[in-house]
């Protein structure tokens, strides 16, 4: 008998409808140990940040959380944000604090269009479409810096800034990891997406480092187009894109115009990669809390099970991501869904199918 691989993971729900996914992901993930003949086995330490725990402490992770979760093999999230904490407070206060403090520079955000889910696009009934959104995660428009002055200009006369952060390091290594995730797919392209006729000095030098960097990489096409055409593209001409590289707020629109289009922001997954691996990488859907369907048992888990899927890639797991990834495909196809993407089926009904799907 083989030997038992056996990962640790730290689970953070967060808030909404992010407990009510990990709980999904993490049945799928026992189910498909507990078949593994041994051979897999995950152990699971829960985290109660979130706006609850912001509530309960002032913090939405604890001071020394960064220090809790460091030695895990990986994260698993929900969702952060909650109508009773500012969203820029409960944003910064986790999901960023995890992702910068961390290092998860590169955020891969795979559109995937999974049989038997109805797509808005018309394209999809005639062209086979899948591309990866790759979001600058560390810096950009996320840089977090600016200010306020209210005080000095008194009520009605305030001024706020917001300053983007581009840095050479922090464009040629997003580019680069999207020329070596191009290599690695069929459609060897990267569409490269700015706002440089409007942002003349950070996106200038995205582009500039990107046409350096296409340059070690012949084999690989490549377009520029501006983040507003880009969207048109999305929507006219999928069939032509194959991973897409953007910066931390363009690429962040992007993937949720791109889960739309695959039939639901309940659809999409993601993963919040350090590639140097000094730090655990973090996996979640690319929703957020969704208020106004949480506590109803109703969400779909299935972007939450898809991160679990990268999750288990990221693991050096090829084959046990296929099988979760022919699950989800099996699911969808047999019309086990939930009301988002036009089905009647719960949270726990469409968990129940994946697991059922896991098998051969
Ligand atoms: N990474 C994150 O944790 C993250 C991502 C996005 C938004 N947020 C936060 O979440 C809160 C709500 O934000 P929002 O409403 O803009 O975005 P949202 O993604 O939570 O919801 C947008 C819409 O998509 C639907 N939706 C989302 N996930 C779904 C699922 N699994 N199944 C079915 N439908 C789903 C919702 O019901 C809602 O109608 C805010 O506090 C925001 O800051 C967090
Ligand atoms: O941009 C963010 O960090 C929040 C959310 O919109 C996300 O996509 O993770
Ligand atoms: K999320
Ligand atoms: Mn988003």
């Amino acid at each position: 008998m083989s030997q038992t691989r056996h990962f640790h993971i730290a689970a953070i729900p967060g808030d909404g409808v992010g407990g009510e996914v990990v709980e999904a992901g993490r049945h799928v993930l026992d189910a498909l140990a507990a078949a593994s003949h041994g051979t897999l086995a995950f152990t699971w330490r829960e985290f109660p940040w979130g706006s609850d725990h912001y509530a309960r402490t002032g913090r939405m992770l604890d001071e020394d959380g960064l220090d809790q979760v460091r030695d895990f093999d990986a994260l698993y999230f929900g969702a952060v944000g909650w109508p009773t904490v500012p969203d820029h407070v409960s944003l910064w206060g986790l999901r960023l604090r995890l992702c910068q403090g961390f290092d998860q520079w590169a955020n891969v955000r795979p559109v995937r269009f999974p049989p038997g889910v109805t797509s808005p696009l018309r394209r999809a009934d005639t062209a086979e479409l899948d591309w990866v959104v790759v979001r600058e995660n560390s810096e950009g428009e996320y840089g977090g810096f600016g200010g306020r002055n209210f005080a000095a200009r008194g009520r009605g006369g305030e001024v706020a800034v917001q300053s983007a952060v581009f840095t050479e390091v922090g464009c040629e290594r997003i580019i680069r990891f999207a020329f070596d995730l191009a290599r690695t797919r069929t459609r060897r392209k990267v569409s490269s997406v700015t706002k440089s006729n409007a942002q003349q000095y950070g996106m200038v030098l995205w582009d500039e480092v990107f046409t350096r960097v296409a340059a070690d990489y012949p084999d690989v096409a490549t377009e520029s187009v501006l983040v507003d055409a880009m969207a048109a593209k999305f929507v006219l001409r999928p069939e032509d894109l194959s991973v897409v590289v953007a910066s931390n707020l363009n690429a962040d629109i992007l993937s949720d115009l791109g889960s739309a289009l695959a039939g639901s922001l309940g659809l999409a997954a993601s993963a919040n990669l350090n590639p140097e691996r000094r730090y655990p990488s973090m996996f979640e859907p690319v929703h957020g809390s969704a208020p106004d369907i949480a506590g109803k048992g109703v969400c779909n888990p299935i972007g939450a099970v898809g991160s679990a899927a990268l999750m288990l890639e990221h693991f050096g797991l090829a084959a046990e991501a296929e099988r979760v990834q022919r699950a989800i495909r099996t699911t969808c196809a047999q019309g086990v869904l939930t009301a988002d993407v036009g089905g009647g089926a719960t949270t726990k009904d469409v968990t129940a199918a994946l697991i059922d799907n896991l098998a051969d």
